[in-house]
């Protein structure tokens, strides 16, 4: 099966200007779900990049040795603590977001696992799936028929191969992916240089980012990005599609600037406006053609 290349013309046809009109309360609100002690470093890149990214109101949901961390390190986003000091222990919100993004930094601890479950089993929220709550669900294959259709989950190879075993090849790795995908309708990403996105037999192969983006915290980045697309109306897919091609653009026009030592998954949340600007100069110069 040919891929389908995330280039321009992939992301233009998606893309959706902001509404002069628009106010944060109609912009999207998104949660992330995430740290735990000595990890919350993941979660405030993930929030911060949820808001760089677009979405108007962003809360993260974190134990309570998080609480100053990300007040501090991000007084933009809202928290709300667990009742636990150092791991997630009860997914508990009144809040209404129109995404989630869960994983990054949570750990694996016993009662972080009893926890997903619970979230999973009421949960209707659009949603994303990354890092150590990828790992849980490895440690539990059954919890997968919980996930409603279309939820994206992004690992990377290690993740991936705790989600589906080992392959001996590219084409393998890439043959039980998409009947990964099928099996349970989800929309997977395989992670790399470059990253795929599968959805069933549809494979689609991102043309941005390089090696600087080989860096920790980078995929935390990305999940807050695709998050916040999610929470803004985009389709899963479509928000999979930008998120991934934005995200590696940031690499692509910061390279020059910071070489690839440099570069840090702080710099990925710091190129973002650069990139929707790039983006939104492209639609303008098609739209004179
Ligand atoms: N500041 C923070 O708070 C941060 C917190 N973080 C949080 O930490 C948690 C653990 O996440 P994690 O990904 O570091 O651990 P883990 O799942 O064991 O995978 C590591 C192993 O996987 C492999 N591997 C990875 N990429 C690969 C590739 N492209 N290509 C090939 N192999 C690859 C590689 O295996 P190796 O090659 O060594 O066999 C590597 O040793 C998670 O919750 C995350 O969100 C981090 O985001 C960092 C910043
Ligand atoms: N050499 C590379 N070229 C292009 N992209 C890369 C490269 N190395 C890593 N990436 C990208 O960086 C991100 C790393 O994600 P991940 O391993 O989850 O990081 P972390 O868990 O530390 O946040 C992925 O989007 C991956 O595609
Ligand atoms: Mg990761």
């Amino acid at each position: 099966m040919k891929p389908i290349f995330i280039d321009k013309s992939e992301i233009i046809k998606r893309y959706k200007p902001i509404n002069k009109y628009t106010h944060k309360g109609i912009q999207g609100h998104a949660l992330l779900i995430g740290g735990s002690y000595g990890k919350i470093g993941s979660v405030c890149l993930s929030a911060k990049a949820a808001l760089k990214t677009g979405c108007g109101l962003v809360t993260a949901f974190i134990p309570k040795c998080g609480y100053e961390i990300v007040q501090i390190s991000v007084p933009e986003v809202m928290v709300l603590t667990d009742k636990e000091e150092e791991f997630i222990s009860n997914i508990n919100f009144q809040i209404l977001p129109q995404a989630i993004g869960i994983g990054p930094g949570i750990g694996q601890e016993f009662s972080t696992q009893n926890a997903f479950q619970k979230f999973l089993k009421s949960n209707k929220i659009p949603l994303v799936i990354d890092a150590d709550a990828l790992n849980i669900l490895s440690l539990h294959k059954s919890w997968m028929t919980l996930l409603k259709p279309k939820t994206v989950l992004t690992p990377h190879p290690k993740e991936l191969e705790r989600l589906i075993g080992k392959w001996n090849s590219d084409e393998e790795k890439m043959d039980k992916t998409i009947a990964f995908s099928l099996q349970y309708d989800l929309i997977v990403f395989m992670k790399g240089a470059p990253t795929y996105i599968i959805d069933g037999h549809t494979i689609y192969q991102n043309t941005t980012g390089n090696a600087a983006l080989a860096t920790a915290g980078s995929g935390d980045v990305l999940t807050g990005m695709i998050t916040s697309l999610l929470a803004q109306s985009y389709e899963p897919l479509n928000a999979a599609i930008i998120g991934v091609y934005l995200h590696g653009l940031t690499a692509d026009i910061a390279l020059p600037e910071t070489g690839y030592q440099s570069f840090i998954a702080s710099t990925i949340i710091d190129t973002i406006g650069k990139t929707y600007l790039s983006l939104e100069n492209n639609i303008e110069r098609q739209e004179l053609l």
